[in-house]
């Protein structure tokens, strides 16, 4: 993909609104044992956003994206999901009620096929029962039918359709990205938290990423939440930055506003605090 092409995409990009906030964050405490991985954030998430949270190494973004989709339960503070507040979130409620993730090393099943691990990602929208399913009877064989067109449309989406029989295991790097985007994206979530995305990727392959990521959000209206280290993606693709550092947040606004931060420069140039 061409430079040009990206611009293009993020000219469209600028013109779309946000909504109202879909995901409010207040006063969360998370430690470990003695280590304190987040000290009193609070931040919110607008619906159709894409969201940064960016950090030196150690900041707790992490951990924060765990919070949010139930890995750990902090010790303080509050999660308001679309209106609601949440208390005792687990990972299987979390994806039940549309927050999906990918993860910074790649979580796929590397000996099945593309289109396997995509499907996958369908199995929360499932409905038949095991025994309906292995028998591939009635309601199950068209269920599975269905889940199978939705999969299909992703791998149309992120142009990934002559691997679609690949083993993930045999692909590139930034390819097998691209696939666990796809399973994530095959729960159709509402939130999709991206850990470090183009971690790894050449050129290339991070300028297909954020193209595929505009698009996720343009097209699907998917709200996006991503940690990621290279600071010109950030700065290009986000709507609103949120920076932490030593699990305190030291900045949050526009990619204009965050870079203008003293605070945020200071801690990226490794100012002792
Ligand atoms: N499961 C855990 N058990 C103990 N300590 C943890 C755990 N998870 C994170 N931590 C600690 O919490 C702090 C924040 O870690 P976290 O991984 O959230 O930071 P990060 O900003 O994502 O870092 P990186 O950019 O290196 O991935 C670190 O001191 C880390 O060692």
């Amino acid at each position: 993909m061409q430079m040009n092409e990206i611009e293009a995409h993020l000219g469209a990009h600028a013109g779309r609104r946000t909504g109202p906030v879909i995901l409010d964050l207040k006063n969360i405490s998370l430690s470990f044992g003695g280590v304190r991985a987040l000290t009193d954030i609070s931040f919110n998430v607008k619906e159709h956003e894409i969201r940064a949270i960016i950090g030196p190494n150690g900041a707790g973004k992490s951990s924060m994206l765990n919070v949010i989709n139930g890995v750990y339960r902090p010790q303080q503070g509050e999660i308001i999901y679309r209106g609601e507040h949440r208390r005792n979130m687990d990972c299987y409620a979390a994806a039940k009620s549309g927050i999906a993730r990918t993860f910074q090393n790649i979580a796929l099943f590397k000996g099945m096929t593309v289109l396997d691990n995509i499907m996958t990602g369908r199995n929360l929208k499932m409905k038949s029962n095991f025994l309906m399913q292995a028998l591939y009877w009635g309601p199950a064989r068209r269920e599975e039918i269905e889940h199978r067109i939705k999969a299909e449309e992703i791998i149309d989406f992120l142009e990934i359709q002559a691997i679609r029989k690949t083993p993930v295991g045999r692909l590139p790097y930034g390819l097998q990205k691209r696939v666990e985007l796809g399973r994530a994206l095959a729960a159709e979530p509402e939130i999709l938290l991206l850990d470090e995305p183009m971690a790894g990727m050449n050129v290339e392959e991070k300028q297909d990423m954020c193209r595929f990521i505009l698009d996720v959000n343009d097209q699907f209206g998917t709200t996006i939440v991503l940690i990621e280290h290279d600071m010109g993606v950030v700065m290009d693709i986000s709507d609103r930055v949120v920076v932490l550092d030593y699990g305190k947040k030291i900045g949050d606004g526009t990619p204009d506003e965050v870079r203008t931060n003293q605070d945020v420069i200071n801690a990226y140039l490794g100012v002792e605090h």
